[in-house]
């Protein structure tokens, strides 16, 4: 008989309640060999995870989900709270289709009070479960988790500036670590630090304000009096962060690995009134040494083997890295070329940019919205801005590139990275929205490379040769080297690959490979997309010319290329037979993009299937 780890012995929250401080650290050490182990062997968000155990074990310490409701910013720090809230079991799964999501799933479990993916949300849902619970008379609190890095999206300071004159059931936990996936920019960055630099200070203040609130009679007395005060005494006590001047308390610095301290400082939090601030410094990557010394590598890696370590952050052989090497060129040569990242410097292949032109690079924080508008000042302003960007983050900035973009007819290039199936991040991140969301927005063009020389053609196509908004996407990872393409005139936007068919099969982007692969199996003439949109005459002229016609596209349908080409062809009285593959249930679940291919009918095999129809 094998005996129990501790870890294993973690039912659920109920158990960690029981353990003493001691045992604690015992189990945190656990948790970390059971972090490394799985992220190693499945990929995965390791440095987060790393650097949160503690403040992990210290929250189903002092909370009792489900009644307390904990909200994780982004997500991807969850994996802790995954094995204590009986996942344990499944955690080897996490990130692998069936498996168990990388991110909080509240289908997956009740201890996960809110989706999670994407950043700078959890304060807003936070606010919205608690007044939900004030409403109803439910009891419990409501703890919102969020990382500096999260803290520089604007969303932040919406649900902060919405929160503070609530009653106080609400806790936000600041899990400061400096770093975003690199290092956190900006000023509320450098104002976190000032204070992390004085925890001293903070204690004195923090000391003096509850000996007050702790003086019998007086004390309260003074207190009130002093915080509705504008004297410099208030001032000295009470003005000890912005947060309170948003009607948040603050308690904080804390050490973020120090179990007890975040008890009793999370304890506290529950008796206070107002909404509280809990500010938290911990180390990203902590326990592990090959991540403490460079955590950003270890932010989100493949599986790894743990004795080399080290996964390449941002992979030489991929379409990000041609893209950002492909920007560099055309920068030497034109100093209006700017570049701009939402906090995705390495992934964007922008770090090559930076390093050549640092001047002409900005790293604006996750605030995608204000990018794209940023960018669209600079344009207005005379230069070339290019935002690279995810195509699930670029999500948030609809109405940026619809009002501050479009409408006034600023020149930016959007590029737009891991577009389409992203695989293991799963729904949250899949790429499949964009194209349906800027075939909306006017003058709009866009283009969808083939592989990295096609790429690096667009980019300057779209940097020179077209006016107003333009974007180019491009799938995570490498391009398909086998492919048989010559150059394409980006004017026409099209390739037209003949076999005397009377199908064609019209499509673009990655799964051209697929389509291809199909053909060979079941013959048709073949209409590659080069410029997606707008989709001229001259392609539904000729696609006219054939009797069936077959549109793929990785991407959903309502609002897609293929549909509106069909609608389009309606219009145009056309007579022959269309059908189209399309993503019809725009909720993808994680698995590898090619077992995704397989789900949806865009691999080769259903492909074929489908032109035999
Ligand atoms: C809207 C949006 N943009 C970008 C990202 C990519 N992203 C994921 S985690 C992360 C950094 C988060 O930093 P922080 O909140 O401080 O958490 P840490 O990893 O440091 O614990 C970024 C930029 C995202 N998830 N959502
Ligand atoms: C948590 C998050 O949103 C990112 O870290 C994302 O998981 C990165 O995905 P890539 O691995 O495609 O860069
Ligand atoms: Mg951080």
């Amino acid at each position: 008989m094998t005996l129990l780890s501790r870890l294993e012995k973690i039912g659920s929250p109920a158990d960690v309640k029981k353990l003493n401080t001691a045992e604690l650290y015992a189990l945190a050490d656990e948790i970390r060999q059971k972090l490394i182990q799985v992220v190693s062997q499945n990929g995965g968000h390791l440095a987060s995870n790393l650097g949160a155990v503690e403040l992990t074990l210290a929250l189903h310490k002092t909370f009792t989900t489900p009644k307390d409701a904990i909200v994780w910013d982004v997500g991807h720090q969850c994996y802790t709270h995954k094995m204590l809230t009986g996942r344990l079991s499944r955690i080897d799964t996490i990130r692998t289709e069936g498996g168990l999501s990388g991110f909080p799933k509240p289908y997956e479990s009740e201890h996960d009070a809110f989706v999670a993916g994407h950043a700078s949300t959890s304060i807003s849902a936070a606010l919205g479960l608690s007044e939900a619970k004030r409403l109803q008379g439910d009891e419990g609190y409501v703890v919102a988790v969020i990382g500096d890095g999260a803290l520089t999206g604007g969303m932040a300071y919406e649900a902060l500036n919405n929160s503070g004159k609530t009653p106080g059931n609400l806790i936000v936990i600041l899990n400061d670590n400096e770093m975003s996936i690199s290092k956190s920019v900006g000023s509320v960055a450098n104002y976190l630090s000032d204070i992390r630099t004085k925890p001293a200070y903070y204690r004195f203040k923090d000391r003096l304000s509850n000996t007050l609130e702790h003086t019998p009679v007086v004390g309260k007395q003074v207190k009130e009096v002093l915080q509705n005060s504008k004297s410099r005494l208030k001032t000295m006590i009470y003005h000890t962060t912005f947060f309170e001047d948003w009607g948040f308390d603050y308690l904080g610095p804390i050490d973020g690995h120090d179990i007890d301290k975040l008890c009793a400082a999370m304890e506290r939090a529950k008796r206070l009134a107002r909404p509280v601030v809990i500010h938290v410094a911990t180390q990203k990557g902590k326990g592990y040494s090959k991540a403490e010394e460079n955590p950003g590598a270890y932010h989100g890696v493949p599986s790894f083997d743990l004795e080399k370590g080290n996964p390449d952050i941002s992979l030489e052989n991929s379409f990000s890295s041609a893209f950002g090497k492909s920007l560099v060129k055309l920068a030497l040569k034109d100093s209006r070329i700017c570049a701009i990242t939402a906090a995705m410097k390495y992934a964007t292949g922008l770090q090559f940019f930076k390093h050549k032109y640092p001047n002409r690079f900005y790293d604006v924080g996750i605030a995608e919205q204000h990018a794209v508008t940023f960018a669209s000042g600079l344009a207005t302003g005379g230069l070339l801005p290019v935002f690279a960007v995810y195509s699930t983050f670029l999500q948030r900035s609809f109405d940026q590139i619809l009002h501050d973009t479009a409408l006034q007819g600023a020149h930016v290039v959007f590029a737009i990275d891991r577009a389409g199936l992203v695989g293991q991040d799963g729904e949250t991140h899949q790429g499949i929205y964009d194209v349906s969301l800027l075939t909306q927005v006017p003058g709009m063009q866009i283009f969808s490379p083939v592989n990295y020389r096609e790429l690096s053609q667009c980019l300057r196509h779209c940097i020179y040769e077209i006016e107003g908004p333009c974007a180019l996407r491009y799938p995570r990872g490498k391009e398909d080297e086998s492919l048989p393409v010559s150059d394409t005139d980006l004017k026409k936007g099209y390739q037209l690959q003949k076999c005397g068919s009377d199908r064609l099969v019209v499509t673009y982007g990655r799964v051209f490979s697929q389509v291809l692969a199909a053909t060979a199996e079941q013959p048709a003439d073949i209409l590659r997309l080069c410029r997606i949109w707008p989709v001229s005459d001259e392609m539904l002229d000729m696609m006219q010319q054939y009797d069936h016609l077959y549109l793929v596209e990785e991407g959903i349908r309502a609002g897609g290329v293929a549909a509106t080409i069909a609608a389009a062809l309606m219009e145009r009285g056309y007579r022959g037979e269309v059908r189209i593959r399309a993503i019809d249930n725009g909720i993808v679940p994680q698995a590898a993009v090619e077992r995704n291919f397989c789900q949806l009918g865009l691999d080769a095999a259903s492909l074929t299937d489908f032109l035999r129809q």
